[in-house]
């Protein structure tokens, strides 16, 4: 019960929605026991053949009142704790996102990628479960379950009530016990299934090279021992299924049988009526759940309360650039967004003897686009470190609306740019949450719109279930380019004043790129934007275009201009032309 102190944050913040929806699950719980009394008092008066149509209308009007009630009360406690579950989730996913985005290198090497991902989606799950599955299954065990055997004990027997349930608490045992179990054996399976899934897609999609090299063969006997493994991780999952169903219909079983024979022989020596053991006998379905929900609750409260301390012990880590120099006061929004830099050198502090950028100087006014072009190590990534706040270490300024920024608050800076890094990260859910990563408040209407200009709809469209398509470990494995294109849409979701594409388009199509460009500018009318590419025809259209060559800038201009000057760039864009008319690889 840990993870409810833990969480007290929340449940304060939402305290009149869970107030309210616990109040609703209890009611629902009372209006549980009608039908179940009802129907005895039925079967009591027809057995005495005393019914009349009055009282028969009486009874199942009753029953339809409680059933019409029970549809109502259901309704509203599913939107409401479960609600405040969804909440919960988007509120820890956007911590968790605005924490990334604040932390530096060193976080990011001494937590994998694979680990952060495994953070926002399956342990942000396991939590809000806690306050969503969690409470039900809490109050159902203590309502339901109480309210049936006191309904149990006053309206039919105490003797029966004992005996009778003696076996219920051995289905609470059992379903956590196999519910552990199921659900490590499914989360097992799932993952040898996506691990197949990306195996298939890898040999398909590398067949002719598979086959030019004779290694046909062996891909086919690893595909197949693969295929084997996953097989027999799946046994495990039927194994515990077949297991617990039946355990678990035989203890119900059970309880009917000792039930209904003990029951009658109450019955039989009247201490008990006709219609009080039908009420018992209805009110036994009423148990099942509650047991299950206690065996369920601890696994939740266990899975929840790790999780958590998972998450926290991630947003505690502090990021090494701090904000000492930084005014509280300074609001990035009152600033006018000219992009000033003035680095007269930078060398990593690994390597402080190599000066990795030397005199970048240049300036852009709000709306303006920068291409950054040059060989593979040129600096053009550095470049970006150093506005992003990775490093601080460097001889000059960067200034922003005529602010050095690191006079501005770190997380005010950050929030007011949207990066799109080299190498995107996928996280194991929907395509639709995959976009909202960046912006969890986002509606349908705005996820669609971001992915639209990303060129990725159509192809969200042609998917199983669009957007709402399980992507990355669990599910469908995306293109490189249609990884790159959700996380362009993920940084156009964002509102900020200045945009990052590190190499974003390099694995989408000439047709494509042109469309997302297109939709870029438009949408950059008065935003900064900062596009790093090895594709020329990226940069074609900024304002100003840098070529950098071991960190200093040897030329730049606008296209036309660096066309005339016939360096680096002209030579790489004819090359580049040439590339895409025959359509070969042609080496830098
Ligand atoms: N963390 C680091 N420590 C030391 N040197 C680094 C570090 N990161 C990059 N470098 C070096 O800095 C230089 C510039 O790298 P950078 O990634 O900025 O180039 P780039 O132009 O972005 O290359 P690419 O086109 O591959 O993205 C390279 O020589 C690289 O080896």
């Amino acid at each position: 019960m840990g993870i409810y102190q833990k969480l007290g944050w929340f449940f304060k913040q939402h305290k009149k929605r869970y107030i309210f929806g616990i109040a609703m699950l209890m009611l629902t719980s009372l209006a549980n026991l009608v039908p179940p009394r009802i129907l005895g008092l039925m079967a009591d008066q027809l057995n005495k053949k005393q019914i009349t149509w009055f009282s028969y209308f009486k009874y199942t009007g009753l029953i339809l009142v409680a059933a019409l009630s029970l549809y109502v009360l259901r309704l509203l406690w599913r939107s409401l704790i479960w609600g405040g579950a969804t909440i919960l989730e988007k509120e820890l996913r956007a911590k968790l996102f605005a924490h990334f985005m604040k932390m530096d290198r060193t976080f990011f090497q001494n937590n994998r990628t694979g680990d952060l991902m495994a953070h926002a989606t399956n342990d942000v799950m396991a939590v809000q479960e806690v306050a969503g599955d969690g409470i039900l299954t809490v109050v159902d065990a203590i309502t339901l379950g109480g309210c049936t055997a006191v309904a149990m004990i006053l309206f039919v027997d105490l003797r029966l009530t004992l005996i009778a349930l003696l076996p219920m608490p051995l289905l609470a045992i059992f379903a956590r016990y196999f519910g552990d179990k199921l659900y490590v054996a499914y989360d097992k399976s799932q993952a040898a299934f996506s691990k197949l899934n990306n195996k298939t897609q890898e040999s398909v999609s590398g067949i002719k090279v598979l086959k030019t090299f004779g290694q046909a063969k062996q891909d086919t006997n690893s595909f197949n021992k693969m295929v084997d493994e996953t097989i027999c991780i799946n046994k495990q999952v039927f194994k515990w299924q077949s297991m617990f169903d039946p355990l678990g219909s035989l203890l119900i079983g059970l309880t009917y049988v000792i039930a209904i024979i003990y029951g009658s022989i109450l019955v039989n020596n009247q201490s008990i009526t006709v219609g009080q053991l039908v009420s018992f006998v209805a009110y036994i379905s009423n148990m099942v759940w509650p047991m299950f929900a206690i065996g369920y609750l601890f696994n939740i409260l266990e899975r929840g309360s790790a999780s958590y301390d998972r998450i926290e012990k991630l947003l505690v880590q502090k990021p090494l650039i701090t904000d000492k120099n930084a005014d509280s006061l300074l609001n990035i929004q009152d600033l006018h967004s000219d992009l000033e830099f003035n680095i007269d050198s930078f060398a990593y502090p690994d390597d402080v003897d190599h000066n990795i950028l030397k005199n970048i100087h240049f300036t852009l006014k709000p709306g303006q686009t920068l291409g950054l072009v040059g060989k593979v190590g040129a600096g053009k990534t550095t470049l970006i470190k150093l506005l992003l706040r990775e490093y601080d270490n460097y001889a000059g300024n960067i200034k922003f609306g005529g602010e050095n920024i690191q006079k501005i608050p770190l997380k005010e800076l950050l929030e007011a740019i949207s990066y799109v890094p080299q190498k995107n990260f996928l996280f194991s859910t929907t395509i639709a949450g995959n976009i909202a990563f960046s912006n969890p408040y986002a509606t349908m209407d705005e996820i669609q719109a971001a992915a639209k200009k990303a060129g990725l709809h159509d192809d969200i469209m042609a998917m199983p279930e669009q957007y709402e398509t399980i992507v990355g470990e669990k599910g469908v494995s995306l293109s490189g380019g249609q990884r790159q294109r959700m996380s362009i849409a993920r940084a156009l979701l964002k509102d900020s004043r200045v945009l990052i594409l590190d190499d974003a388009l390099s694995a989408v199509d000439a047709k494509t790129e042109g469309i997302i460009l297109h939709n870029l500018k438009a949408e950059m009318h008065d935003k900064t934007a900062l596009i790093a590419s090895h594709k020329l025809s990226s940069v074609m259209d900024a304002d100003l275009i840098l070529v950098l060559k071991h960190g200093q800038i040897v030329e730049q201009g606008v296209h036309d201009e660096l066309l005339k000057q016939k360096g680096w760039y002209a030579k790489m864009w004819e090359r580049q032309e040439l590339q895409s008319k025959v359509g070969e690889n042609i080496d830098e």
